[in-house]
């Protein structure tokens, strides 16, 4: 399915931008999930992220120590001698722990970016089974999902990390002012004062950084939506036929540009400022930097100290742009996860019953459907997509559904098996409501083929057998089907008949003709021996005339006692059903049988005639 677009930016986004107010709403989420994913990675997480936030100041300040011990043992202290050995084997001892602490670090990370990305995708999958149709057919929703699933393996990740990293840091850069109060108080206050107005001017270009990533969210789809059409392998034929190729990659080439531009200018701002401040830093540091080597030099402080004061001081620079990168990055990620919780708060469950416990008419074939009143707008749309349908549908008869594109037909389908509800007026399946019984119970009394069925690139026996799952390895009743619907000549064709693999996407899949695939798609509607109502949407589109012909004549054998709704626009289709229904602009024009339409002299024996006189010429 493409990914649809929105031709207005979606609000939510922006919306939520305001809501959110910052990012860190995003974290205790984030943090709530990374728990989830394993309690045991978190704490050693915690306790690695710890240790390596204490160790560069043990090592400082152990450096520190051995050049004071060095220098007296060099002055002729022999106590300080012996010292000095010690002290090397202790900074030994520290590096290697720190090492190890780092190693740690990284293992604990790739187990949690597995565990964390697994959790994700199955909430992200499991969301997906709760949504109804209205969501996917909506494309903020459906955005939001592609959007989530995306980047479900880096993001959340990525932004607990960040968080971790800014703790690192801030707990490194505390045990390095505490090391350097002691040496020179007002030279920390200096570099610390030096410092913020980096620190302000990269969270603000952080900021702006992620309003233009969220405003161009729409137009980010647009660039996917073109990247798209010119990669699938459905878009080839009419890409090469109309030369749209260089069309479609022109747009692209002018969205990238106009991303390009922004992203230059911010990336230009960015650097100057970062430029500017950092020098600003860089002079500090060297002003104290003068100060406490002339103190080094008077004998104020000893040359240890010097070297303590150099060493923290460059370890800290790091650690204070390390801060900077993450909280840039953390923006992108917080971004991720606002539309990520977003999704995963879909509220869901307009498909649950009305009344419990559900009720659920007697099975077998006796029960009716009747549309009493039945009018239905899709959600956000003012336009009547079906108005006033009154229709009775008792077992055993067949209707046919006709009508222009566009008159609802599709529409009254998705209602009976409440994939939508009616706006107003009601469905009764068997004398009780359609809302007031389980839609699992309803929609198992259903077999279909619907106009846009699916083709499963599995093997033919799945492709059949999962019209009913419990059935799915009984070999016997999918050849039933098979021969049902009418595609045991296609499957005996093929090179391992029903364990022939099918479709294009995996290796030796087997490609079909679109007619032959919509054998099996009727086919798989056989397999619910049990149905009491049978849908066929426009089946007979793919299907060659002499097929079409033995379809029907099986189908009404078939559905003997079954309700059946047939949509067509074939009417020598048609014409076989009990009770034609015309639809027009959502409603129902005329209805009756064949003789009687053709009697009553209106739109349908118009356009019987016309395609009827088509045939003859
Ligand atoms: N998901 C949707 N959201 C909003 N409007 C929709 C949606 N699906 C269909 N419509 C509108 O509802 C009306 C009825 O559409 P429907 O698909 O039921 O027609 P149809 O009779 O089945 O047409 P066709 O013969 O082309 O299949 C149309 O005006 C269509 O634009």
């Amino acid at each position: 399915m493409p990914p649809p677009l929105a031709s207005t930016p979606p609000p939510s986004l922006l919306a939520r931008l305001k809501n959110t107010g910052s990012l860190f709403k995003q974290l205790p989420g984030t943090f709530r999930l990374f728990w989830a994913a394993s309690p045991k990675l978190a704490v050693l997480l915690g306790a690695l992220t710890l240790m390596a936030a204490v160790l560069p100041a043990g090592i400082a300040w152990v450096g520190k120590l051995i050049v004071d011990t060095v220098v007296a043992a060099a002055q002729g202290s022999l106590e300080a001698r012996s010292r000095v050995y010690g002290l090397v084997g202790l900074e030994f001892g520290l590096m290697l722990g720190s090492a190890v602490v780092e190693r740690g670090l990284t293992l604990t990370r790739e187990l949690l970016r597995a565990s964390l990305g697994n959790l994700l995708n199955e909430r992200i999958l499991q969301k997906a089974l709760q949504l109804e149709l209205r969501h996917f057919e909506d494309s903020d929703t459906y955005d939001k999902m592609q959007n989530a699933r995306r980047e479900a393996n880096s993001r959340p990740l990525s932004l607990v990390m960040q968080v971790f990293s800014i703790v690192r840091n801030g707990i490194t850069l505390s045990t390095f002012a505490a090391l350097l109060i002691s040496l020179s108080p007002w030279s920390v206050a200096v570099l610390v004062a030096a410092s913020i107005p980096a620190f302000i001017a990269e969270a603000r270009l952080a900021a702006e950084g992620f309003r233009l990533y969220s405003w161009r969210a729409p137009e980010g789809r647009k660039l996917n939506y073109l990247e798209w059409i010119l990669t699938r392998d459905n878009h080839v034929k009419e890409v090469k036929l109309f030369g749209l190729g260089p069309l479609v990659l022109g747009r692209y080439r002018t969205l990238f540009q106009k991303f390009f531009s922004e992203d230059r200018a911010l990336a230009f701002k960015r650097m100057g400022w970062g430029l500017g401040l950092g020098l600003l830093s860089l002079a500090a540091f060297y002003g104290c930097y003068l100060y406490v080597a002339g103190r080094a030099a008077g004998g104020a402080i000893s040359v240890g100290d010097m070297v303590l004061y150099l060493s923290v001081f460059r370890q800290g620079q790091a650690a204070f742009q390390g801060i900077l990168t993450s909280i840039g990055s953390m923006y992108e990620d917080a971004l991720f996860m606002s539309n990520l919780f977003a999704y995963l708060d879909i509220p869901t469950g307009g498909e649950a019953t009305r009344v419990l416990p559900a009720k659920s008419p007697p099975r077998g074939h006796r029960n009716a459907i009747e549309l009493r009143d039945v009018s239905f707008r899709y959600p956000g749309k003012d336009a009547w997509a079906l108005r006033d349908i009154n229709l009775t549908l008792r077992p055993g008869q067949k209707l046919a559904l006709v009508g222009e594109n566009g008159a609802g037909k599709s529409t009254l389908v998705k209602l009976l098996l409440r994939l939508y509800e009616p706006t107003e007026g009601e469905i009764l399946y068997g004398g009780v409501n359609l809302r007031d019984m389980d839609v699992e119970d309803l929609r198992s009394r259903f077999g279909a083929v619907f106009q846009d069925f699916v083709r499963y690139q599995f093997n033919v026996a799945e492709n059949i057998g999962l019209g009913h799952v419990p059935a799915l390895e009984d070999r016997n009743r999918i050849v039933r089907a098979a021969e049902e619907g009418g595609a045991s000549a296609v499957i005996e064709a093929l090179p391992k008949q029903y364990d022939t693999m099918l479709g294009g996407w995996f290796e030796k899949g087997q490609e079909l003709s679109a007619g032959q695939w919509q054998k099996l798609a009727v086919a798989r509607a056989f397999m619910r021996d049990d149905a009491e109502v049978l849908i066929l949407d426009e089946p007979t589109a793919s299907i060659d005339a002499e097929a079409e012909h033995a379809l029907f004549e099986r189908f009404q054998a078939l559905a003997a006692d079954r309700i059946a709704i047939v949509i067509s626009h074939r009417f020598s289709t048609v014409r076989m059903a009990d009770q034609i229904a015309v639809l027009h602009n959502g409603r129902v024009e005329e209805l009756g049988s064949h003789d009687q339409l053709m009697a009553l002299d209106g739109r349908y024996a118009h356009l019987f005639r016309l395609q009827a006189r088509g045939y003859r010429d």
